[in-house]
């Protein structure tokens, strides 16, 4: 294929990467967009292309004293969240992607995408987003290259990556970089006028493992098109880390700091918006305790050289779920926000140009809803949609740990794997060994939420918080975790220590049983302590359980029967669990690593279960 010489900007390349050049000639000349941007990240390219979208009518500026530098964006009322049913992994072979991924041949996707991708950037502009996941200064830094005509993509990849030509300069001539291509799929006739939130009803989110590519056809929402983030680090990545001895994950990871000085680092895996970005940012209720955040979704962890397990944070922004963020729930959040440079979309929009949505206090008396319309209190809908987000520059958080920046990453002391259930699971267990912490988290239980397309509030299996995010065969990824429990050299002492938590159980009558927020320092407290050997825990058939004196209560607002019951370990409860727990696991059958039923039969024997 040669591109038409009438493309503008193609050949205004600031590189000499000859694949990455061949590359954007070929989508150029299948997509025929009006003109190619290569993207250099600069603060003037930021300006120009929001003022382009404000006169366009996409983004609306806020208020510069309230918002300095804030833009909000509505989206169309079908393009939402990440579309789980239209995301697909094309391995060549069915078994590899394994029984939790949709599945296509790799020629199949291509041959019908390429079809959809054939005129899509009619009338509108490539631009190309060079982008490094993870520091720039890292021994391999992790390229790719986004292809996209969607100009909200663009700003948005500038927060939420390391993006432009200081990375097509590390590039050179010849790195290797995970192609992207995006397309929001609205080509435009001549004279068409264009709307604020273009898309297409037909949606693939397509990924190739084995030739490590991501194929975006028709949603502009973050999850499906900010292809950095969900596609290239989690599930692309996932299958890197697989090949070569390392684990993406979708967790948080956070410094701790004891009252005694002593520094702990904790990565936690919790589903799609159940609570990653506010336990990153918590605020201790505890005197002497601190915490600092060093991500808030993502975490690739590698073992060093000294046998710990370390994490980095691949991303550069935070992409938050918006309601509930508040200054009681997350100060931080909200001092990050206040710095500006930040992007809203499908939030509510006060008459005074700043943002609003469900949980940030009082409602003001009129808003502009997250579908352009009317809304005051009395309204029959929330005025934002419940997986509107924010996106704002990771280093305006204000308690951003400066290990951040280090490509070596932290080393993990503790992983937490967590839920949303309204019973059952205790508000902490910890697991007796790694392999235990693996049949946690790969039986791990959570009720759906907004963050995807479909019904919310329906339990599912969620393992590792990773259901629409691994890459490959998931009992093949059960199979990685546990081969990760070997340590290096076999080695296994210095591996994380393993616990589940639920911040969400509730008590008869619907109320959350435990505070939550600020007050799971107080869980983080005892996780330590289990480290350090000086809480007492008691074994329960699903794992060790505070005693309720172990747990810091001092100056909580709690009754003691409402902690009895969150840390009620409820054997009926937990038979219920059972049958559902082995059809999942019959669902990956001779993929399933045989020490995972082992750990099924030791529970039910501990349940006294057949
Ligand atoms: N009851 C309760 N709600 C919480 C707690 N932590 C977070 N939430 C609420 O859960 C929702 C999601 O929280 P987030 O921290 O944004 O979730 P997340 O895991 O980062 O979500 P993604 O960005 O989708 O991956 C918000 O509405 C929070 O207010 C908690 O400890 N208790
Ligand atoms: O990917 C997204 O759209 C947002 C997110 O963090 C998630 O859903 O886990
Ligand atoms: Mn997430």
């Amino acid at each position: 294929m040669s591109a038409p010489t009438t493309v503008k900007g193609l050949d205004q390349a600031p590189t000499s990467h000859a694949g990455l050049l061949a590359w954007v000639r070929d989508v150029a000349a299948l997509t025929t967009p009006d003109r190619v941007v290569w993207c250099d990240g600069s603060d003037d390219e930021w300006k120009s292309l929001t003022d382009q979208l404000v006169d366009a009518g996409v983004l609306t500026r806020l208020n510069a004293e309230k918002r300095p530098n804030s833009f909000w964006a509505r989206t169309d009322p079908t393009d939402v969240a990440r579309v789980e049913e239209r995301t697909f992994i094309c391995s060549v072979d069915e078994s590899d992607a394994g029984p939790t991924n949709n599945w296509m041949a790799p020629d199949e996707m291509k041959r019908v995408m390429t079809e959809l991708y054939r005129g899509c950037m009619r009338g509108r502009t490539l631009y190309v987003i060079p982008f490094c996941m993870g520091p720039l200064t890292a021994e391999q830094p992790m390229f790719g290259v986004e292809l996209t005509d969607s100009p909200y993509v663009v700003a948005s990849m500038r927060i939420m990556t390391r993006m432009g030509s200081a990375v097509l300069e590390r590039m050179g001539d010849d790195a290797d970089f995970v192609p992207c291509l995006h397309s929001v799929g609205a080509p435009l006739e001549p004279g068409e006028a264009d709307v604020a939130w273009p898309c297409n009803e037909t949606k693939y989110i397509s990924h190739f493992p084995e030739t490590r590519e991501i194929w975006s056809f028709g949603s502009g929402y973050g999850g499906n098109s900010l292809l950095g983030k969900k596609c290239f680090s989690l599930r692309i990545a996932s299958a890197m880390g697989r090949d070569e001895g390392w684990l993406a994950e979708h967790m948080l990871i956070l410094k701790l700091t004891s009252p005694q000085r002593k520094v702990y680092y904790v990565a936690a895996a919790f589903p799609s918006a159940c609570g990653k970005t506010n336990l990153a940012m918590l605020e201790p209720t505890i005197p002497g305790w601190k915490v600092e955040t060093l991500g808030d979704d993502i975490a690739w962890m590698r073992f060093g050289e000294d046998g710990r397990l370390y994490a980095v944070n691949p991303e550069y922004g935070l992409f938050g779920v918006a309601p509930g963020t508040d200054w009681r729930t997350n100060p931080n959040a909200m001092r990050t926000l206040a710095k500006g440079n930040s992007v809203y979309t499908n939030v509510a929009l006060t008459d005074d140009g700043d943002i609003w949505w469900e949980g940030m206090g009082e409602p003001p008396a009129h808003l502009t809803d997250w579908k352009g319309r009317d809304w005051t209190p009395d309204s029959d809908e929330p005025s934002s949609h419940p997986n509107s987000r924010f996106c704002t520059p990771i280093n305006q958080c204000p308690i951003l740990a400066p290990e951040y920046e280090d490509p070596k990453g932290v080393p993990i002391d503790a992983i937490l794997f967590g839920g949303r259930r309204r019973t059952t699971i205790p508000l902490i267990a910890e697991a007796r060994d790694w392999v235990h912490g693996v049949y946690m988290g790969a039986t791990l239980s959570s009720e759906t939420t907004a963050a995807a397309a479909g019904k919310v509030g329906v339990v599912r299996r969620d393992p590792m918080a990773m259901l629409p995010f691994i890459g490959y065969n998931a009992g093949d990824y059960f199979a990685h975790w546990i081969s990760m429990g070997k340590g290096v050299d076999g080695d296994a002492s210095k591996l994380p220590r393993v616990f589940y938590v639920n911040w969400f159980r509730r008590g008869a009558d619907g109320r959350f049983l435990w505070p939550g927020f600020g007050e799971n320092s107080r869980v983080l407290k005892w996780v330590v302590e289990r480290i350090e050997g000086t809480a007492d825990a008691v074994d329960s058939p699903v794992g060790k359980i505070p005693t309720a004196a172990s747990l810091d209560t001092d100056g909580l607002d709690l009754t003691e029967a409402d902690l009895e019951a969150a840390l009620r370990v409820d054997a009926d409860e937990w038979r219920a669990e059972i049958p559902q727990v082995t059809e999942w696991f019959n669902r990956f059958g001779d993929r399933l690593p045989g020490v995972l039923w082992a750990e099924l039969d030791a529970l039910k024997a501990r349940l006294g279960v057949e």
